[in-house]
Formats: C-alpha cells, structure tokens, sequence
C-alpha cells in the first residue's frame, strides 16, 4: 500500500533564491524574516501571539534544516532535534513566475517555461479593447479600478460606488491575474462568476494565468469584507501533470483547498473546500482517512498567502504557522507503512519585505513516512522533484522533468 499527502503552505518561501535579484527580492525570506521579528518581539499581539516562533513539530521534520540549506547560512531559530525518519531539504524554482499556479504546476512535474501575460502598471492598466469588450459582452455600464491595487484597499475605495452604480472592480497585480470584486448580494454570487467566465475567455489571447472572482460584503468602506466564496478561473496546464497522470490510471486525486481551480480541475477526481486554514485542515485529515491505495491527497492552505502576506501582517503570519503547527500531530498521527507525507511551499511573500506582492524564494521540502529512513535531500534544483518523488512513491514512471529523491530517504525499490 502507497499513498502521499501534499500540504503545500501557500507562500511559505525560505529565501535563498539564486535568481531573486532579477525579481526584485533578494534577501526575501518568509520564514527568517518572520522568525527574528517574533525572536525581538516584533510580533507580539495581544490575544494572538508572543514571543519566538513555535512550531516544534515542523521543526522537527526538519523545517530549520531546509532553512540552512536554503541560504547556505545556518538557521538559528529552532532546535536541531529530528524525527527519525523525517527527511528535508530546500528546492528552487525553475518557473518564471513567483505565482501560484507556476508554483503549484511545477511541483506537479510541470515548469512554466514560457512567460504569462501581464497587465502594465499603468492607470488604465487594461487596453481599450479589453476593457471595451468586458463591457459589452460582460453586459455592465463599465469597470472600476483598472489599475494595480491590493484587493482589500480597493474594495475601501470603490466598493460603495461599486454598489450605487452597479459597475465591477477590476483590478491586477504584479501576478498575471485579472481579479474582479463585487457585492455578493448588490451584483450577485452568480453574477460574478458568469462575468468572470466572459472575462476568462477574452483574455485567453493575453495568456493571463487567472481571472479571480473576488466577492465581498459590507455595506460601507470600513465594513467590506471579502468572502471564502472566490473562485480562481485557471488556464489549463499546457501539458499532463502528476495528477492527470495519477487519474488516467485510475488512481484518485483528493483537492483540499484551491487545488482544483489551480489545475483548471484537470487531473482532480474531488474537490473539498473550506473557509480557513483550521477548516481546510479538517478536511485534509479527513480526505487522508478516504485515501486508498496509489491515491494523492493534495491540500493548499491559502491564508498563510491571502490573509497574512499579502497584507504584510508578520504576527498574523506568525499565528497562523503556530495554529498549523499545532494540529501537525493529527495528521502525523494518520500516517500508515507505506504512506508519504511532505510539507511544501509555491512561491515567498515575505510580509516584512516592500509592497504587498509575492517574494522569489526557495521553498522548503519536509517530510516524514512511518516506511522511510528519512534523511537530507539537499538543494533540489527544481520544485519538480516533489512531483517525480510523489510519482515514483506511488508507482509511476517517470515523467518528464525533476528528479525524484525518493531512494535518497530510503523509499521501496
Ligand atoms: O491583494 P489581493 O487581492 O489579495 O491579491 C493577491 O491575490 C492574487 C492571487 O493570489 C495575487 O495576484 C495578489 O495580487
Ligand atoms: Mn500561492
Ligand atoms: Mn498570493
């Protein structure tokens, strides 16, 4: 019996990429940076959290193992004290984008290689004809926003004449993303996802990654909230991935979280969603007691990513890494012989860093498996090598890009 579990904390980066500059971000790193704010008391908050970083169970896969490999520097902020058969290592992203699907798609064994579209920084940021062919075919009096924006500060700025006037607001980042807010009730859920599927189709063309439904409530600017009912409208992955190889032998593929909208549900046997990490964890739990023989758990946990580094909120980062690390043992627990569990990240967002846009980091690779011998895998040199470790742990032959790393942590022949 083989099955894997692949918890992938979005934006969970531990720096070190060779190729940051080029982005912008070197010296980015989520993890070190988050853990001396919490070592100096930097991410102290009343009711949530104090002092130093405390995930003793990630720490003991290896998670400050992964960090020294990571950057080369050691990594003084947890014990040295491993599980016997937990394994660890760092790996570096080979993908052009530091998004989430180039992340998600290379560690499924799939590198983006060629480049997404991207909207300019620019107000308008859209070109005419797009946004005069939202209108129409999209069937509204016109958009809002147009520009580059985090999403919570432009629902503030819009959202009332949003509701008065009826008109989307549509607005981008650095990702190749088209991201679309309106009012749950005043436009309608429905609505929003209908004008989201016009959108995805006309900006196909573009190769942007993803249309993003964003809905919100509230009723005034200080009041809108954004709802778990997003929905991301994904490009299809241009070739097979791990999961479509895993279904096309039958094989299930259980999507915690928003790994089916990654996968544009290609390769997806079922979808379980939940609102919040603690929720979504629940359902990873319960999708790992469904899991049979050759079967993929693959979970996402979006708010480490959405809620705390997007909004450059480091206690809330920090809290929400505890609050994961504390229920670690529930799913360590769940662990049968034969079974594969590793911890992963997509991309940084490193929330003591500039802006509000995600960081290029190298990402850790943790794990344990009751069968294994466990061990360091070292500096992966593409997030592929996940995919090929999963593969080759549940029988598939090799694809085409990674290497799988799972003899070097003492894995069945
Ligand atoms: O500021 P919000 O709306 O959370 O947007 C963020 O979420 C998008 C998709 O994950 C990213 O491209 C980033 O811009
Ligand atoms: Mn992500
Ligand atoms: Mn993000």
């Amino acid at each position: 019996m083989a099955r894997a579990f692949l918890f992938v904390l979005d934006s969970f980066g531990i720096g070190g990429a060779a190729d940051a500059e080029r982005y912008g971000d070197a010296g980015a790193n989520t993890l070190a940076h988050i853990a001396e704010a919490c070592a100096e008391g930097r991410a102290d908050r009343e009711r949530l959290r104090q002092g130093p970083l405390f995930v003793p169970h990630m720490a003991s896969l290896g998670l400050g193992k992964a960090a020294g490999t990571a950057t080369g520097l050691a990594f003084a902020h947890f014990g040295t004290d491993l599980l016997a058969n937990a394994f660890h290592g760092a790996a570096q992203e080979v993908s052009s984008g530091k998004d989430t699907p180039s992340g998600h798609w290379e560690i499924a064994g799939l590198p983006v290689r060629f480049d997404w579209g991207y909207f300019p920084d620019t107000v308008p940021a859209f070109p005419a004809d797009l946004t005069a062919a939202m209108i129409r075919e999209g069937e509204v009096s016109g958009i809002l926003g147009n520009c580059h924006a985090p999403g919570t500060e432009i629902i503030e700025r819009f959202g009332e004449e949003h509701i008065r006037t009826g008109k989307p607001i549509c607005y981008t980042s650095v990702d190749s993303v088209l991201q679309i807010a309106a009012h749950e009730v005043h436009f309608g859920l429905e609505r929003l996802y209908e004008f989201c599927q016009v959108v995805r189709r006309l900006v196909d063309p573009l190769r942007i990654g993803r249309v993003i439904a964003r809905p919100f409530v509230g009723e005034t600017a200080g009041t809108f909230q954004r709802t778990y009912n997003r929905h991301d409208y994904a490009v299809p992955p241009p070739e097979p991935t791990l999961l479509d190889r895993l279904t096309a032998r039958g094989s299930r593929v259980i999507a915690v979280g928003k790994i089916g909208d990654i996968f544009a549900h290609r390769g997806i046997s079922e979808v379980r969603k939940a609102a919040g990490n603690m929720a979504m964890f629940d359902k990873a739990l319960g999708a790992m007691d469904d899991a049979g023989d050759g079967d993929l758990v693959f979970a996402n946990f979006v708010d480490f990513d959405t809620e705390f580094g997007h909004r450059r909120d480091v206690a809330g980062y920090a809290a929400a890494l505890e609050a994961f690390d504390r229920r670690l043992p529930e799913a360590l627990a769940k662990l049968q012989q034969g079974d594969l569990l590793i911890l992963t990240a997509d991309h940084g967002n490193d929330p003591t860093w500039r802006g509000t846009d995600h960081t290029r980091e190298r990402i850790p690779v943790i794990g344990t498996g009751p069968g294994l011998r466990g061990g360091d895998v070292g500096l992966r040199a593409t997030f592929a090598d996940i995919g090929e470790t999963v593969a080759e742990h549940l029988g598939l032959a090799p694809g085409r890009h990674g290497t799988s790393f799972h003899a070097m942590i003492g894995g069945h022949a």
